[in-house]
């Protein structure tokens, strides 16, 4: 569903902008701190209620404010429909769509976004819960069963962790929920290596594209030997977690491997061929979503050009037009970017100077 109409208060230095976006590619230009990755910022609070450069509401919101408000009207197959999230530093966080509450599973469902920021290396680099999140984005997405088995996962692990933690461990409580442990570990393994295996053809084609002859290996790792029975490893590492007082494996350690020419590729790969495996695998994901899904993704692209040369950048900007997906991408200086899409292609550029937004 791609959002026809933007109106964002009181975030970061941004003063109200309020703005009809191009159904596909929107290009944000200004000057460093202007407030490009703001814009991006409320377009991922709109679709999270969160922002993806910082887990601390106060930075979002604009200093000396209390709540941040995006308000908007995503494309339905009738008519556009108003969506608009509040969240105040108190806490409440409110999310109208339509005339009515929706909660975050709903919401992330009405608009799925990806992101391609300079945190992005993360997904090569970072702690494997970067991984998992990716993983599981795909997961949620593909299947409405997901986010039951998530939620069971965590509630079982949580509650397996506070029995160990607290040292006095009834065990006939422990068998229950080691049992919700196993069946909910399972099958969400079972739905993660599901998506893997859908995501890989389609991450390998896009990066024989974009990164040539390196080849990169992506391996799903399920947080235990797969070849044992996650009941057996439970059994066999209970002393020890008893004394460490926390799980040690299971699906809350799973994680994705990427290897190039034989080493861990985050070791392997510059800059620039880190971020085009980055971006391989978010259009991959957006790919496979809409396989699944028959509707667009958001993108959310900022600093495109950094870290790419002009023939990769263009690259990604054809995958970015085949895809069909709304995309709202920043840079500083616009003309590099403008001449790589059709003429057909329904575009529309967008200036910030200290916040103001202006068309251009
Ligand atoms: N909570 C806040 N309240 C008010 N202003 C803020 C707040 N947080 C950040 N700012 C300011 O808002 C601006 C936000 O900059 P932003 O990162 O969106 O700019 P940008 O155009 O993406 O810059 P760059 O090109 O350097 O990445 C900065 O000038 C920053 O100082």
């Amino acid at each position: 569903m791609p959002i026809s109409e933007l109106q964002i208060s009181r975030i970061r230095n941004l003063q109200a902008p309020s703005f009809s976006p191009a159904s596909r590619i929107n290009i944000i230009s200004g000057q460093n701190g202007s407030g490009k990755t703001s814009i991006l910022e409320a377009i991922h609070f709109l679709s999270t209620t969160r922002s993806f450069r910082s887990n601390e509401l106060r930075h979002l919101v604009t200093q000396g404010e209390s709540s941040a408000l995006v308000f908007s009207r995503v494309e339905s197959s009738t008519h556009p429909l108003p969506l608009g999230v509040e969240r105040t530093l108190e806490g409440d966080v409110r999310v109208r769509f339509d005339g009515r509450s929706l909660d975050s599973a709903e919401l992330a469902s009405l608009l799925p976004v990806q992101v391609l920021y300079s945190g992005t290396f993360e997904l090569l680099d970072g702690s494997p819960s970067v991984r998992r999140q990716f993983v599981d984005w795909g997961g949620f997405h593909a299947d409405p069963a997901f986010i039951t088995l998530w939620r069971g996962f965590k509630r079982a692990l949580k509650q397996r962790n506070s029995l160990l933690k607290y040292g006095k461990i009834d065990r006939f409580q422990m068998q229950v929920w080691d049992r919700e442990f196993v069946s909910y570990g399972e099958q969400l393994t079972r739905h993660r290596q599901a998506y893997i295996a859908r995501l890989l053809p389609e991450f390998k084609a896009i990066l024989a594209v974009l990164l040539g002859d390196v080849d990169v290996d992506l391996k799903f790792y399920p947080g235990w030997d797969s070849k044992r029975d996650l009941t057996a490893v439970l059994a066999d590492q209970f002393v020890r977690e008893s004394a460490q007082g926390f799980t040690l494996s299971g699906p809350q350690r799973a994680d994705l491997r990427f290897r190039c020419d034989g080493v861990n590729a985050a070791d392997r790969l510059s800059r620039g061929q880190k971020k085009l495996v980055v971006s391989a695998l978010r259009l991959a994901q957006g790919q496979v979503f809409r396989q699944k899904a028959d509707r667009p993704c958001i993108y959310l692209i900022d600093d495109l050009p950094s870290e790419l040369d002009e023939p990769h950048a263009r690259l990604f900007c054809q995958f970015l037009e085949q895809s069909q997906d709304q995309c709202f991408i920043t840079c500083v200086d616009p003309d590099t970017l403008t001449e790589f899409w059709s003429p057909d292609t329904d575009l529309a550029l967008f200036h910030l100077d200290a916040g103001r937004l202006l068309s251009r």
